[in-house]
């Protein structure tokens, strides 16, 4: 057997079960081995205070009673099961499973795991499986189809029944580290025997994975390093003239950064920096400004934005400022017409120097650019690192500038990116002032609606964003259209409002956007749709209803779209505050209108996630791993990391070939047979 065999090979693997577990990303034995557990649950025994819809419950229940199935008005199928407890009777139900009923016999007992409510005397549950584990942790797999997550388990046992796993640290590490083997480690993230054991194994597998992720971006950025064939950029004469141009006076801090950029397109290797600035602290003219010195040196750019609102609005403001200056800009997204593509494909094959703005339309195959001078990505964390790949591909040699609205603190971005040079935006246009926060309960609406209808009538404009289009089972949610079709009969009837959300056409949403920025609408409801760069600056309320729902990046972002002209601006936040921690974590967006601070808060609670790049399709190879959230562990396979790539750490870690290549799987097998 080898490890780099297909998962074809093991036994109960068919056809049909390759082809699954393939489309799952698992090809090779290895792969499987790798795809590790997303989840660990962990059962309590049965305690009438772990009745409460929430905690998992292991219960000993006799079957009395087993209804037909029948359909609820839902259209899905429910079968009843009613079981005799020392808690009470428990009525359990299963939706859209009539098979169900097969599984139990009138007068056995099971041991059952769900979760349990109690109900007056009685005790409820849900779709409540019968427990055949005897684990006390069980591993959840992400499973599809046919690929279930027993079958998983069986065919990892059957891997692992005949590898062995080199170590491939060396004691040193192992010991100062207080780190388990890697062969242990991997057993036991499939297998875990108990809670220490598993933590134990986590935290091995994170400090190897941490290590790869710093190892690689170190390779990466001496690789660039050592790029000689990047272009020198000299600083055009004209730039002078774009300066002129703007209608505004540049912060001191975007002077800055744009003297950073012109520093590094004028050295001989590509240039590789990350852009981060608090939302509306001006990121757009500082790109402008460096894809038009490419362009005037020649060469072609090219400026790709998450969304089509946010690319339509970056070429307006692009034509507005540049075409007078003679550049040709061009808008490629995924409404572009046939003809417009050829013309674009034209002038790209030709290699006229030329911006190109767009969405990820400009990483399909067709679009080839013969002279790509630089690409910047105004990222704002939505593009994959494929994606951001696809585009770097088209040039070895263009200058790279990822723009984030994201900011982290500057020390854990220097570590976490080291492969790129950071510029920070760290300051906001003279005479914004500070958008004002409040945090409404429900029961508010009144209030906060008659806010909304004050700042229209004196003229201003304002968003209302809500984060479902539809309706939850509950109903508990307010849908966009649900919201539009109340509010425009209730507390804002007479007011010009429109509705957005992502499962609109490119055309509506556009026709909307525009009626905005026209001012015809007055009230914007949407989905976070709105959330990435939208610049309306009339705009002086938003309403975020069942803002629990959203992390405080995301708030952050949203609330970036008011406060961006010289309007006192107010963020209303309607959220069910009842809950403590709820109330404590919105809070803090009340208290500060710092990105950096509120980047730090998120971080603290939901990891990278959401940071760029890292987490994203395991091509970090960070899997189990959080850059944040494990930021003291990633500190120190950072640092040993460097130790080994500067040669101060034993040759043995240095190991295979593959170790470098291949990275995030680095692991040295021995196949027994
Ligand atoms: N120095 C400045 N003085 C005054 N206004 C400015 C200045 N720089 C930018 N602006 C204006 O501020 C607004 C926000 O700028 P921009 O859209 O570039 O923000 P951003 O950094 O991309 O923010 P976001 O991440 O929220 O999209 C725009 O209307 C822009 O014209």
């Amino acid at each position: 057997m080898d490890i780099y065999d297909s998962v074809g090979t093991l036994k109960g693997v068919g056809a049909k079960t390759k082809e699954q577990l393939e489309k799952m990303g698992i090809v090779t034995l290895l792969d499987l081995l790798l795809y590790f557990p997303r989840a660990y649950d962990t059962y309590h025994e049965a305690d009438e205070t772990y009745f409460n819809g929430m905690d998992k419950v292991k219960l000993e229940a006799e079957v009395v009673r087993i209804t037909k199935p029948f359909r609820t008005r839902t259209g899905k199928t429910m079968t009843t099961v009613y079981f005799s407890t020392a808690f009470g009777q428990l009525k359990a139900m299963f939706f859209n499973m009539p098979y169900v009923s097969g599984n139990y016999k009138i007068g056995e007992t099971y041991e059952l795991k769900g979760k349990f409510t109690k109900k007056g005397k009685n005790i409820e549950c849900i779709n409540p499986v019968i427990n055949k584990d005897t684990e006390e942790i069980v591993p959840v797999y992400s499973a599809e189809g046919k690929v279930t997550g027993t079958l998983i388990k069986k065919l990892v046992r059957q891997i692992l029944a005949r590898v062995i796993i080199n170590e491939n640290f060396p004691t040193q590490i192992l010991e100062e580290e207080e780190l388990i083997s890697l062969d242990e480690a991997v057993r036991s993230l499939h297998f875990p025997e108990d809670e220490r054991k598993l933590e134990d194994s986590l935290k091995r597998m994170k400090f190897q994975e941490m290590f790869s992720y710093s190892m690689k971006i170190m390779l990466s950025k001496t690789r660039r390093m050592e790029n000689e064939e990047g272009i020198s950029f000299s600083m055009s004469k004209r730039l002078k003239e774009l300066k002129e141009r703007i209608p505004f006076k540049m912060t001191e801090a975007q002077n800055r950064v744009v003297r950073e950029i012109l520093k590094d397109q004028k050295r001989t290797f590509p240039m590789n920096r990350l852009l981060q600035g608090d939302v509306g602290s001006g990121k757009t003219i500082v790109a402008l400004i460096a894809l038009f010195n490419v362009i005037e040196n020649g060469y072609q750019a090219a400026f790709m934005a998450p969304t089509e609102i946010l690319a339509k609005q970056h070429y307006e403001e692009a034509v507005k400022l540049l075409e007078p200056l003679g550049v040709s800009v061009s808008l490629l997204t995924g409404s572009t017409k046939k003809s417009e593509r050829l013309k674009i494909s034209e002038d790209l094959g030709a290699g006229k120097p030329l911006l190109m703005i767009g969405t990820h339309a400009l990483i399909e195959e067709n679009v080839n650019f013969t002279k790509l001078g630089m690409i910047i990505t105004d990222e704002q964390h939505r593009f994959g690192v494929n994606q951001r790949a696809k585009l770097i591909n088209k040039s070895k040699t263009a200058e790279v500038l990822v723009m984030s609205a994201t900011p982290i603190p500057r020390t854990m971005a220097l570590t976490i990116y080291s492969d790129l040079d950071l510029s920070v935006i760290d300051e906001l246009p003279k005479g914004r002032k500070e958008i004002r926060t409040l945090l409404m309960d429900e029961g508010k609406r009144k209030v906060c609606y008659s806010k909304v209808l004050e700042e229209v009538k004196s003229g201003r404009q304002a968003y209302i964003v809500t984060p479902l289009i539809d309706l939850d089972e509950n109903g508990e949610l307010n849908s966009v259209e649900g919201l539009y079709e109340e509010l425009s009969k209730g507390h804002l009837k007479g007011i010009r409002m429109g509705y957005l959300h992502g499962k609109m056409t490119s055309k509506e949403k556009s026709r909307v956007m525009e009626s905005f920025k026209d001012g015809e609408i007055q009230v914007l409801i949407a989905t976070t749709v709105i959330e990435v760069g939208v610049n309306v600056p009339n705009a002086s309320v938003m309403v975020i209803e069942n803002a629990e729902r959203f992390g405080l990046a995301q708030l952050h972002q949203l609330r970036g779209r008011v406060g961006r002209g010289e309007y006192q601006s107010y963020c209303l936040m309607m959220a069910n505050i009842r809950s403590q921690g709820t109330r404590e974590r919105l809070e803090i967006m009340v208290k500060s209108n710092d990105g950096f601070f509120i980047a730090e808060e998120d971080l603290k609670q939901r990891g990278t996630g959401q940071l760029f790049g890292v987490n994203q399709s395991g091509h970090s190879g960070l899997v189990l791993s959080n850059l944040a959230l494990d930021y003291e562990l990633f500190l120190k396979a950072n640092s040993y990391a460097k130790k080994v790539y500067n040669g101060k750490l034993p040759e043995e870690i240095r190991m295979k070939n593959e170790f470098l290549e291949k990275i995030s799987r680095s692991m040295n097998f021995i196949c027994l047979n």
